[in-house]
């Protein structure tokens, strides 16, 4: 396998990586140990973002030889810079409400989020790190270590944007979908054939997957929700729903995010949920 874009990580201060819930016994010996990471703003985390990751699990059981042993989510840095994104540490907190309230496998990783951008080739290399080095992988019932395939979880709006051009270096998807692969759940508006053409090449290591209860939520509505003053009960756990009302956050366009919005990958983005409407359209 080839090696890691850099041979440092630097950790943000105080970090240590979260484990307590990667199983570290492979429970049947013929399978390869999954970690699956999904990499996002998370601002807020919403029941679609968790939902992923239990349709993923669906589709490993059913169709692959893998054998999930964690999986995490992993909340951009502030320095992303995107509209709407909410600072770190409430991301980080709502996330971590959100994920280790309603499951038993989930955990979320503060490494990015705490730091400068790092891009989504350095944050799979950082999680292969943790897992297959520093913690050693994963050992079958009879002992036998094995190594934990790393694997990103997203979108297909995530995936579409790969073959825009501008957005992703070419050696980081190939460093992504060649090394490490993806699993990508279908998005409403997204065509997941075309989305994927451009990354043919790659076809071996990127699974598909139909969602097959359609769920449109996304986080941008969440944040137009709020700000009008409408209910978001039921589009997000409990808890997270109480940590925004706690803290009063989302209630203005632009307060209390982490930064403003910065001339590129942002606005990018903003631009693209401006032209499709379909985000907006909603509540509008
Ligand atoms: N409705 C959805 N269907 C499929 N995937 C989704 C959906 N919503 C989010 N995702 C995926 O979840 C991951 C995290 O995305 P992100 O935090 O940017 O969420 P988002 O809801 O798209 O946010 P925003 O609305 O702020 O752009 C991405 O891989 C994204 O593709
Ligand atoms: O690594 C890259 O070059 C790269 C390019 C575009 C997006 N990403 C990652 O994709 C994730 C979702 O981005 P977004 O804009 O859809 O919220 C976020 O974690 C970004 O760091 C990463």
């Amino acid at each position: 396998m080839a090696a890691h874009l850099t041979e440092s990580f630097t950790n943000p201060p105080g970090y240590t990586f979260p484990h307590h819930r990667l199983s570290r016994v492979l429970r049947n010996p013929n399978k390869t140990p999954l970690v699956l990471v999904a990499c996002g703003s998370f601002s807020p985390v919403t029941y679609l973002h968790l939902r992923m990751f239990e349709m993923a699990k669906d589709h490993v059981r059913q169709n692959t030889d893998f054998e999930i042993v964690g999986g995490y989510l992993s909340p951009v840095s502030d320095m992303y810079k995107k509209p709407g994104l909410l600072s770190a540490r409430h991301r980080v907190n709502m996330c971590t409400m959100g994920a280790e309230d309603s499951n038993t496998w989930l955990m979320v990783d503060s490494w990015e989020a705490f730091q400068s951008y790092q891009r989504t080739a350095i944050v799979l290399d950082h999680f292969d790190y943790e897992i297959n080095t520093v913690l050693g992988g994963v050992h079958t019932e009879d002992g036998e270590h094995r190594n934990v395939r790393v694997m990103l979880l997203a979108g297909s709006d995530l995936i579409g944007t790969m073959s825009e051009p501008g957005v992703w270096a070419y050696s980081d998807l190939e460093h992504i979908l060649g090394r490490y692969g993806c699993f990508i759940v279908e998005r409403a508006g997204t065509a997941m054939d075309q989305a994927t053409d451009a990354l043919a090449r790659w076809r071996s290591n990127i699974h598909l997957i139909s969602q097959l209860i359609q769920n449109d939520v996304s986080s941008t509505k969440v944040r137009l929700f709020l700000r009008r003053g409408l209910s978001v009960r039921y589009l997000l756990p409990n808890s997270v729903v109480d940590y925004i009302e706690e803290h009063g956050l989302y209630q203005d366009e632009g307060a209390n995010t982490s930064a403003h919005p910065s001339p590129d990958k942002g606005k990018e983005r903003e631009r693209e949920v401006t032209a499709s409407g379909s985000k907006k359209e909603a509540v509008s």
